[in-house]
């Protein structure tokens, strides 16, 4: 039997292209599949049939309790696949099978589900507040955009898909989706549970293939309402030109170099699991990553020794095997990249204090792989101590006070993540208050709780996701207002602003005073308030 392909899938159909190409274990070269490579008609076909979908209205009128039942739905078909797709997650970007499990499937089944429970409760219309003194009603409202465009990475495919697909139909919108080109296929399984648990055809549609032209075209489309991205900060930026010229609504979340502060009086053993834990789930590829290590200068050759030691025991190999604890990065491009980057630390003057090269022996012989990485003695100002890695890479960075620490964390471009070890809770709150960052974590890591919202602060991204108030980025406020008095002629004030005899403005209307005080006592309701 030949591998799974998997083509397009637009207006409720999978549409196939004459471009195909591979899908390989990033571990073991394995053929998992084949995908198609959409092109920009793809991208217009898809946008139309959003467009149109939207224009017919069948999911915006379906009521939210029901669009949160089909979410739920969703969520249950991939809580009944969750061992199967685990494993493909692992066999197509390297996940480890652990992380697989417990993140890629659990955690996004989780967000799923609160963000399905959102449109349940979410006030897509309310009456206003009283607008006294005008004898006027109002209701507030929350509509959908019209046509989304979420554009995502390979790292944690489906948890970004669900952060902005989910929200996006929860509060009615319909959905352009673009895959990251090497890691497809969860993204893809969604579309297909979404459709088998009765999405309308054209609410979701997704076309696979490369940043450019898919991505660069579908986020300057002018059909398209809003851009929710995740990636590098330096396509987030195209994104943000490409979304100026027709004014969409753009939420961000870029990358990161989360500054990991070790205080004084931290456990070694739990600072040791910890920093290791914060850099290398998810084999280092994690936007939210604790990759600088910042350790008081005088426990910083006990606490790199620890590190070290504890790093030797991890097991680098086979995704697939519940024992591994870190599996390959994604491509070719990426392990020459964080490669390139030791080198340039190198010459920079850092020490490579364990790892740093790409392993050698059984299994190792194909595949992308980079061993467990300490780096030690780089200066502050150093790349390896302000760029994004993203790889199985730790730089520690040694500080003398508590101020240098707190001055050393926010001395970067990210804002992402930043964590505090100290067995002194306020101490350690204390410093955490003083972080510039979306999310701090206290003695602990990568803590993504859907009832909290993830994003960062400065070139880390615009907005958040997930979270309470995961449907507001997702709609577009409305006011309606009701006039409540039989019609404007019977406003003093209406005169005034239809152009009575210039001699007439400032006067006030007979019957109505216009002191203060006046304004709120006239009998017939006061509609001083329009002038
Ligand atoms: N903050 C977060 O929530 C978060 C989460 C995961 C990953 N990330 C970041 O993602 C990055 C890793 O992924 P990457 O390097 O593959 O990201 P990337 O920016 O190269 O690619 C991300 C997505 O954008 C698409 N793309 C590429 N060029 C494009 C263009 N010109 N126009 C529109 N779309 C384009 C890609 O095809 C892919 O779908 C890291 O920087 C990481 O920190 C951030």
């Amino acid at each position: 039997m030949g591998v799974p392909h998997h083509p397009l899938f637009i207006a409720g159909r999978w549409v196939d292209t004459a471009d195909r190409y591979d899908l390989r274990s990033p571990a073991t070269g394995e053929l998992v599949a084949t995908a198609a490579r959409g092109g920009i008609t793809h991208v217009d076909q898809a946008v139309d049939a959003a467009a149109a979908a939207h224009a017919a209205g069948d999911w915006r009128r379906t009521p939210p309790a029901e669009r949160a039942a089909l979410l739920h739905r969703v969520a249950d078909r991939l809580q009944a696949r969750l061992p199967e797709l685990a494993a493909l997650q692992s066999r197509e970007n390297g996940a480890t099978i652990r992380v697989s499990t417990a993140l890629h499937l659990g955690l996004s089944i989780a967000h799923l589900r609160y963000l399905a429970d959102l449109a349940g409760s979410y006030a897509f219309e309310r009456p206003g507040p009283a607008m006294d003194p005008l004898p006027t009603a109002g209701l507030l409202r929350r509509e959908p955009l019209g046509v989304v465009a979420a554009i995502v990475p390979w790292n944690i495919p489906l948890l970004v898909t669900i952060w902005k697909v989910a929200p996006a139909l929860a509060a009615g919108n319909t959905v352009v989706l673009k895959p990251d080109e090497h890691a497809p296929l969860l993204p893809l399984e969604l579309a297909a549970e979404f459709a088998a648990a009765g999405l309308p055809a054209g609410v979701l549609n997704v076309v696979t293939g490369d940043g450019d032209p898919v991505g660069a075209h579908l986020a300057a489309h002018p059909t398209v309402r809003k851009v929710a991205f995740t990636g590098s900060t330096e396509v987030g930026r195209a994104i943000l030109r490409a979304a100026a010229g027709t004014v969409k609504r753009v939420t961000l979340e870029l990358g990161g170099k989360g500054p990991n502060i070790i205080l004084a009086d931290a456990d070694l053993p739990l600072v040791v699991d910890g920093a290791l834990y914060a850099a290398l789930a998810n084999n280092g590829q994690a936007c939210e990553a604790g990759t600088r290590l910042l350790v008081p200068a005088a426990r910083q050759a006990e606490i790199v020794e620890a590190l070290v030691d504890r790093a030797k025991g991890l097991r680098l190999g086979d995704p697939l095997d519940p024992a591994t604890d870190v599996g390959p990065v994604i491509s070719a491009g990426q392990r020459d990249r964080i490669l390139g980057r030791l080198a340039a630390a190198r010459a920079e003057g850092a020490t490579i204090a364990l790892g740093g090269a790409t392993p050698t022996g059984p299994g190792f012989d194909v595949g992308y792989w980079v061993e467990p990485t300490v780096v030690t003695g780089a200066a502050a100002t150093a790349r390896i101590a302000r760029e994004e890695v993203f790889g199985p890479v730790l730089t520690v960075l040694s500080y003398d006070s508590v101020d240098e620490a707190v001055a050393l964390a926010n001395d970067s471009d990210y804002g992402l993540s930043a964590g505090v070890w100290s067995a002194d809770e306020a101490r350690a709150l204390d410093v955490a208050r003083r972080l510039d960052a979306g999310m701090v974590y206290v003695n602990d890591w990568h803590v993504i709780h859907p009832a909290y919202p993830f994003g960062g602060t400065k070139q880390s991204g615009l907005g958040r996701e997930g979270g309470p108030d995961a449907l507001d980025a997702y709609t577009e406020q409305k006011i309606i207002t009701l006039d409540r008095a039989g019609g404007l002629a019977n406003r003093p004030a209406f005169g005034l602003v239809l152009g009575a005899p210039p001699e007439g403005l400032g006067a006030p209307p007979a019957g109505l005073d216009a002191s203060p005080a006046g304004l709120g006592a006239s009998p017939e309701g006061n509609h001083g308030g329009l002038r």
